[in-house]
């Protein structure tokens, strides 16, 4: 079973950094999440409830994030993952998190972690 939801792109403010200064304000964060689901159930009863619904799981991003203060994103994306995985029941997740303005020489840099539940 080859099958994902999917999240690209998205957008979450974050207090994260390893520098003093860093802990002062809100940074931006992008999120792209990959989510092994079999997506034939819900589409054959088209029913939301039978499928990872990728808006919740946004809102729950976004608000993880808020709410947290790390000072790597490798912690961010590590305990994030956990969480969701937990809270969303997910047989497993990739997440690629950009911190895209922590090298002002590159468009991007971050983590990316494969984890199973
Ligand atoms: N692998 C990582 N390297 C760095 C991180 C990080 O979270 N993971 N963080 C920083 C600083 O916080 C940086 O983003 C400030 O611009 C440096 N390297």
């Amino acid at each position: 079973m080859q099958d994902t939801v999917f999240i690209e792109g998205l957008h979450a403010k974050a207090v994260i950094g390893v520098y003093e200064w860093e802990k002062a304000i809100w940074q931006d964060l992008v999120f792209d999440i990959e989510m092994a689901h079999d997506n034939r159930i819900p589409a054959a009863e088209d029913d939301l409830s039978k499928t990872l619904d990728y808006e919740a799981i946004s809102n729950a991003i976004i608000t993880f994030c808020n709410t947290r203060q790390y000072e790597l994103i490798e912690t961010l994306a590590e305990r994030l993952c956990a969480e969701l995985i937990a809270i969303f029941a997910l047989s497993s997740i990739t997440m690629t998190l950009r911190k895209p303005g922590a090298v002002p020489a590159a468009r991007a840099v971050g983590v990316k972690i494969h984890r199973n539940a």
